[in-house]
């Protein structure tokens, strides 16, 4: 078979690790696709050091890319939602295949672009964007395709994780482990993303989308990041026996879909609680299969190239299959898209860890308990801190049962407005994943 040639746009961490995993592996890629695979040209900006760029044709125009007659797949490795943009759709205008790993894009822009591409008969595939080197897309779309979803939950940013990792074992500062993260290519361009949880929110929206067959709803993802988690926290909650974890969560229940990010109380004999590091893990339940987990390097080059790659050998293998044979964007047929509601953040139901400031003296834990108690919220767990700072401070932590969020804020306005109680209330969801 004659070889397929790509083109790839960006040769940043990922464009580099591509270039040479494409590269390096040329022969057992060969051996799988059934034909050799060859980089036709690289759009850069600047030169990679970690890429020995050889004959390759390069150019700093992407259209250059986009427009090479000679090329069948255009990998887009830029990032962003404007040049990104403008490959992906000008490719596809192009009737070519598109591998990209921006999960913002296809978070976004996902439905418009999936659309083009199914008008002209070319695929978008996009393995690397969501847990990098976990093959999750494939894994949902196709592997547990017989299945009705029941729900997913998952540590999806490796920054995120590495950062609370780093936090909890060592003792380090967040900005000196963010910065490490960014050095070893592992952060977003704006590593907000990766803090607050966008990057997280733009994942978990592709997986809820493919996992239920709903359209992709970024706008209703509910996102909290990490950069409020106290080192106080993580020890009381270690005292509870649990780990906080940065967590995509997404179910379906009789009143909708939740879709949600935020840091999250785990047991810490669940397997994903001592998932560390810039490993991601993401576990599915389905209704036959029960539950399901995956783990592996959720950033970083290599990884994320794995994915890219194998995404552009399934493509190189079907390219003269006729579209109808390959597997569908959002792995169900787009006439069969289902609209469900996400459900508001107030009506999702879960437990809570709650660590309340309060003055040292008698009959203070009976008033936080009974304004919970009239509030129908039933405590788990508790403990007490004697005061350790100098505003003489003691704290109460607490667990709840599962209520519903609407009803946990009131709770917390009323203890927060008790005379003995100071200040806010921390609140850090909890989650027992079964
Ligand atoms: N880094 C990771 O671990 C990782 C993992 C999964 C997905 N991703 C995604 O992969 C994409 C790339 O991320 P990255 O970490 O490699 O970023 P990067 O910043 O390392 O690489 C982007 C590259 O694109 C180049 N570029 C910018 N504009 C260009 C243009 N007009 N023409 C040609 N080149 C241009 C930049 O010079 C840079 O080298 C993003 O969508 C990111 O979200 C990254
Ligand atoms: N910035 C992302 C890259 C992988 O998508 C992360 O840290 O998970
Ligand atoms: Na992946």
């Amino acid at each position: 078979m004659k070889p397929v040639k790509v083109g790839i746009c960006g040769l940043g961490t990922v464009g580099g690790g591509t270039f040479n995993v494409l590269t390096n592996n040329a022969k057992d890629i060969a051996r799988r696709a059934g034909r050799d695979i060859i980089i036709e040209q690289v759009a850069m900006r600047h030169p990679n050091p970690a890429v020995e760029i050889g004959s390759v044709k390069t150019t700093e125009d992407v259209a250059d890319v986009i427009s090479n007659p000679d090329i069948d797949i255009v990998v887009e490795l830029i990032g962003g939602y404007t040049v990104a943009k403008d490959v992906v759709m000008g490719a596809i205008e192009n009737g070519k295949h598109v591998v990209t790993a921006n999960k913002a894009l296809i978070a976004v822009y996902g439905s418009e672009i999936f659309a083009a591409a199914e008008a002209k008969g070319v695929s978008v595939m996009y393995e690397a964007a969501v847990a990098g080197g976990i093959p999750i897309i494939k894994a949902i779309r196709e592997g547990l395709a017989a299945n009705h979803i029941n729900w997913l939950a998952g540590i999806i940013n490796g920054t995120g994780n590495f950062i609370l990792t780093e936090m909890r074992d060592k003792g380090r500062d967040f900005a000196d482990v963010l910065a490490e993260a960014q050095a070893l290519g592992y952060a977003e361009a704006d590593p907000t993303f990766d803090v607050e949880g966008i990057d997280a929110a733009h994942k978990l929206t592709i997986l809820a989308s493919i996992a239920y067959g709903i359209p992709l709803q970024f706008e209703h993802c509910y996102t909290e990041g990490i950069s409020k988690v106290a080192p106080e926290d993580v020890e009381y909650a270690e005292e509870l026996g649990y780990r906080i974890k940065h967590l995509g969560i997404s179910s379906r229940t009789e009143k909708g879909i939740d879709l949600r990010v935020h840091p999250t109380l785990i047991p810490e004999h669940r397997p994903i609680a001592k998932v560390d590091g810039v490993l991601n893990a993401v576990t599915v339940n389905g209704d036959a299969v029960g539950d399901t987990l995956y783990v592996g390097a959720g950033a970083g080059a290599g990884p994320t190239a794995s994915a890219v790659v194998a995404d552009i050998i399934d493509l190189a293998r079907t390219l003269e299959a006729p579209a109808s044979a390959s597997v569908n964007h959002l792995a169900f047929d787009s006439e069969s898209i289902d609209n469900l509601r996400v459900l508001p953040i107030e009506q999702v139901e879960t437990a809570y860890y709650l660590r309340i400031q309060v003055q040292d003296r008698t009959g203070v834990l009976a008033s936080i308990a009974t304004t919970l108690s009239e509030h129908d919220i039933n405590i788990e767990a508790l403990i007490q801190k004697e005061p350790r700072m100098e505003n003489d401070l003691a704290q109460i932590i607490i667990l709840t049962h599962k209520v519903e969020e609407a009803r946990m804020n009131a709770a917390i306005e009323a203890v927060e407005s008790l005379d003995s109680t100071h200040g806010k209330i921390t609140r850090i969801r909890v989650e027992h994943l079964d």
